[in-house]
């Protein structure tokens, strides 16, 4: 018990060789929890779905490859599908395993997957998210910035999802938590998304040993240096940094400031008790400071530098 539930978030507001490329001998597909089946797609019905993964139906482009937005079952189901190229350095069946056990309302859920008839491409066929990411909502001059009741209901919602993962047996390590990857569904409600770095298991396992430290600059745990040291505590860092951005608006990591990092920039300032110099100007004094307040404080934990004084997510 903690944080969310005291705060009542909704209403307040292989091993070594881990990819070892068996996308076509893959296992039985799991079901999801809420007891959907994972469906494996004729890459055909891909390609109608897409039609013919056209300019008109793409959706953004990752470090990985690109989405589209993809029209199946007679218009019944509208989803989003992610197309990147087969190798073994790309971690789709990675993505796929941990996905098909992780089925959770916060998060970019799996439908179902594909490859492609020479196999030389896969496919990754998530919820489709309409309204964009976070990272969007809180930077592009396109959208309208959002007010304090929906970013305190982001941040918990992120929160929510962060902990269905940390709390899943064995727990799930994200490694990649950033606002590009919380994606707003049509409720505009936040879903963390992109498990193409994650990491399912226990500390000591062999594959948790021999995964490099990765993440994105400005987000990425500095205590997080060897495969080693990997533990929730690098998503709970994070997070915190995503708490910082989403309060202050301000991005990760700004040159356009002085200290360019969030975390350098507002940690003395929220040590110092100034929460009003850290507050996004744009959308003036939030109406219940006090919530607001309290997220600093939490972010201000959770990017202790010292891995072990950051709070579990899966308690609050
Ligand atoms: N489920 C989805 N629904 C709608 N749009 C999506 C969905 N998933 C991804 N996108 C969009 O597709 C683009 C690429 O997403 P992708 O997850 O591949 O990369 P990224 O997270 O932006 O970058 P990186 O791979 O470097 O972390 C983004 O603009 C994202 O907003």
């Amino acid at each position: 018990m903690g944080y969310l539930s005291t705060c009542n978030a909704e209403s307040a507001i292989a091993v070594c060789d881990p990819y070892n490329c068996g996308f076509h001998r893959r296992k039985k597909p799991h079901k999801t929890k809420n007891n959907g089946e994972i469906r494996e797609f004729a890459y055909a019905d891909l390609v109608s779905a897409t039609s013919g993964f056209s300019s008109g139906k793409f959706l953004g482009k990752g470090s990985h490859g690109s989405v589209y937005r993809a029209v199946l079952d007679n218009g019944k189901l509208i989803a989003a599908v992610k197309k990147t190229k087969m190798n073994c350095n790309i971690p789709a069946d990675n993505e796929i395993e941990i996905l098909s056990r992780v089925y959770h309302p916060r998060l970019v859920n799996l439908i179902g997957y594909s490859s492609d008839t020479l196999c030389e491409n896969q496919f990754i066929v998530v919820e489709y998210m309409p309204n964009g990411s976070l990272y969007d909502l809180l930077h592009s001059a396109s959208y309208k910035s959002p007010g304090w009741h929906m970013r305190v209901r982001f941040a918990l919602q992120v929160a929510k999802a962060v902990r269905a993962l940390h709390s899943s047996n064995p727990p799930v390590i994200h490694r990649d938590i950033k606002s590009s990857n919380v994606l707003i569904d049509q409720n505009w409600n936040a879903r963390l998304g992109d498990f193409g770095l994650a990491l399912r298991g226990h500390v000591e396992d062999v594959r948790f040993n021999c995964t490099p430290p990765a993440g994105t600059l400005g987000y990425l745990d500095p205590a997080y240096l060897e495969p080693a040291d990997v533990s929730t505590k690098s998503d709970v860092f994070s997070y915190g940094i995503l708490l910082l951005e989403i309060i202050s608006g301000r991005r990760a990591i700004d040159m356009n400031h002085s200290p360019s990092s969030v975390v350098d920039w507002a940690v003395p300032l929220i040590g110092a008790g100034d929460f009003a110099a850290i507050c996004d100007v744009r959308v003036g004094s939030p109406k219940d400071k006090e919530v607001v307040r309290s997220l600093m404080a939490l972010a201000a934990r959770c990017v202790r530098s010292d891995a072990g004084e950051r709070p579990g997510i899966a308690r609050w």
